[in-house]
């Protein structure tokens, strides 16, 4: 069950309703009444707005109810999280004001001109010069939207301007939303290619697996600034500090668990990568036709892969058979497909982390008696286990030390720092991961990027904060 904010316009005929009619209507039906305004008062009708909290289910008793009492006219019903959205989330703001024609002909023609011919003599200048130093593309196909799958590109848009606000809240950098209308992977690299000359960092969203791995990697490979596909490595790094984290709580260690990853599309194979980075000695991935086994071949070159790793198992089953014993769980798949008894056949102490969204494997209310910890991507729950952690901090780094690459060891280090933000004296079941508005969390992964970004050669910059031999 979820709530909702709704606004109600109405129209009273005070011939046969008065406000407290469409009160006691409303409240009678299962609306709660947060606020009310007079829109347009009349002698013989009125027009109001109402602003009622309301559980999914009661919603359409309410709209029912109100549209059959005699003198109310439903004249619109507004939703405020589309409210919200109403004419895009994001806008262009200049830097500087142009105040006088003075200003006009610096910021334009004909002064401009001497800056154009700054960048072509020396175009590294063009990280001074333009918008390029603080500037991110997001960019999607539509084709794996959240768990909505391939709904295209102008439905995509509203998650990446939500992206875009949150590069910007938490970490200052300017993003633009870019929805492509292709699902040809030559394609989108070349589009990608063409106007990288703007930006300092590429954010792949959203692309359905496995194109997303070869439009990735042929980006990284060439172009010369950072490329992250923030469904495959942000959601790694946030799932590999959740579960540093978890670790601690029930008292086990990386070599020793056994981990089943469900879904292996593009944040699964990610999340799969990075275990076995860190140490994970026992995994089993599954994806809708069981287990991914080892030995085994595979047309997609991810289970491929992973199928040739040996710490991936050479047992095959459902994925309610291989979970049996299993100490971790990671749904990455969809809505629905783990059950309270699945959760009681894994080893005591099980960590569950159902990440689905907008609806995840197990309903928390469902798994949080079983699991000992239990991780959602959902922000009505404890342990939200999201991306949103992850991106803002580590184009901040990457940008500020203009990073040629995000490598592994610079994802390490990503996880680590935003595991590292909960002390152990805050540390338990309900508090693995700090929250989105964790102010430490940008800092901390900015720092741990950025060193990692300088030990490794691919930092081309070194920020004035680590000038000096100074790391802060
Ligand atoms: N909480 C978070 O931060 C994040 C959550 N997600 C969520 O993870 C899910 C997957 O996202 P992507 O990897 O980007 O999508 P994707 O489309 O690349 O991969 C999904 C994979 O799940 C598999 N799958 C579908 N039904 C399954 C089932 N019943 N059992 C096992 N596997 C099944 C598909 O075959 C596919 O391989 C989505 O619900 C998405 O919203 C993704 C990224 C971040
Ligand atoms: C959070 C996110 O990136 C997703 O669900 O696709
Ligand atoms: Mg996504």
């Amino acid at each position: 069950m979820t709530f909702t904010s709704i606004i109600l316009r109405l129209e009273l005929d005070h011939r046969m309703a008065a406000l407290g009619d469409a009160i006691d209507v409303i409240t009678a039906s299962g609306g709660d009444i947060t606020s009310m305004d007079m829109v347009r008062p009349g002698r013989d009708k009125s027009v109001c707005d109402i602003t009622i909290h309301v559980t999914d289910t009661a919603e359409t008793a309410v709209l029912d109810a109100v549209k059959l009492y005699p003198g109310l006219r439903l004249i619109h019903v507004s939703d405020r999280t589309f409210l919200m959205h109403l004419g895009g989330k994001i806008s262009i703001q200049p830097t500087v004001p142009i105040k006088n024609r003075d200003d006009l002909s610096r910021v334009y023609t004909p002064g401009v001109a001497r800056i154009c011919t700054a960048i072509r003599n020396n175009p590294d200048s063009a990280y001074t010069l333009t918008i390029k130093r603080n500037t991110v593309a997001i960019i999607t196909d539509g084709t794996a939207v959240l768990g909505l799958g391939d709904i295209g590109p102008s439905a995509a848009l509203p998650v990446m301007e939500g992206k875009a606000m949150l590069f910007k809240q938490m970490a200052g950098v300017d993003a633009f939303p870019i929805c492509l209308d292709t699902k040809d992977p030559n394609e989108i690299v070349d589009i990608v290619k063409k106007i990288s000359p703007v930006f300092g960092g590429i954010n792949l969203e959203d692309i359905g697996a496995p194109r997303c791995f070869e439009i990735e990697r042929r980006l990284a490979e060439e172009l010369d600034i950072p490329v992250l596909h923030d469904d495959q490595h942000g959601t790694s790094i946030v799932v590999a500090a959740g579960l540093l984290n978890a670790l601690k709580v029930v008292g086990k260690r990386l070599e020793d668990i056994r981990v089943v990853v469900n879904g292996i599309g593009a944040a699964g194979g990610s999340i799969c990568r990075m275990l076995l980075s860190m140490g994970v000695r026992r995994l089993v991935p599954v994806d809708r036709d069981g287990a991914i086994v080892h030995g085994d071949r595979y047309a997609n070159p991810m289970w491929q892969w992973l199928a040739e790793q040996p710490q991936v198992e050479r047992k095959s089953g459902t994925l309610r058979e291989v979970l049996a014993g299993a100490d971790v769980f990671i749904g990455v798949s969809r809505g629905g497909v783990l059950h309270a008894d699945d959760i009681r056949q894994m080893s005591p102490d099980p960590v569950v982390f159902a990440l689905a969204n907008p609806v995840p494997e197990i309903e928390p209310a469902e798994a949080r008696p079983l699991a000992r910890v239990l991780a959602t991507g959902r922000s009505d729950y404890p342990n939200q286990i999201n991306n949103a952690l992850v991106f803002p901090g580590i184009f901040r780094g990457a940008l500020d030390c203009r990073a040629r690459r995000i490598n592994d060891r610079m994802k390490l280090a990503a996880a680590q720092a935003i595991a590292g933000v909960v002390s152990d004296h805050e540390l338990n079941r309900d508090y693995i991961i700090p929250g989105v508005f964790n102010e430490r969390v940008v800092p901390r992964l900015r720092r741990a990027v950025i060193e990692a970004a300088i030990e490794t050669g691919e930092a081309r910059r070194i920020p004035p904060d680590f000038r000096n031999g100074s790391t802060g």
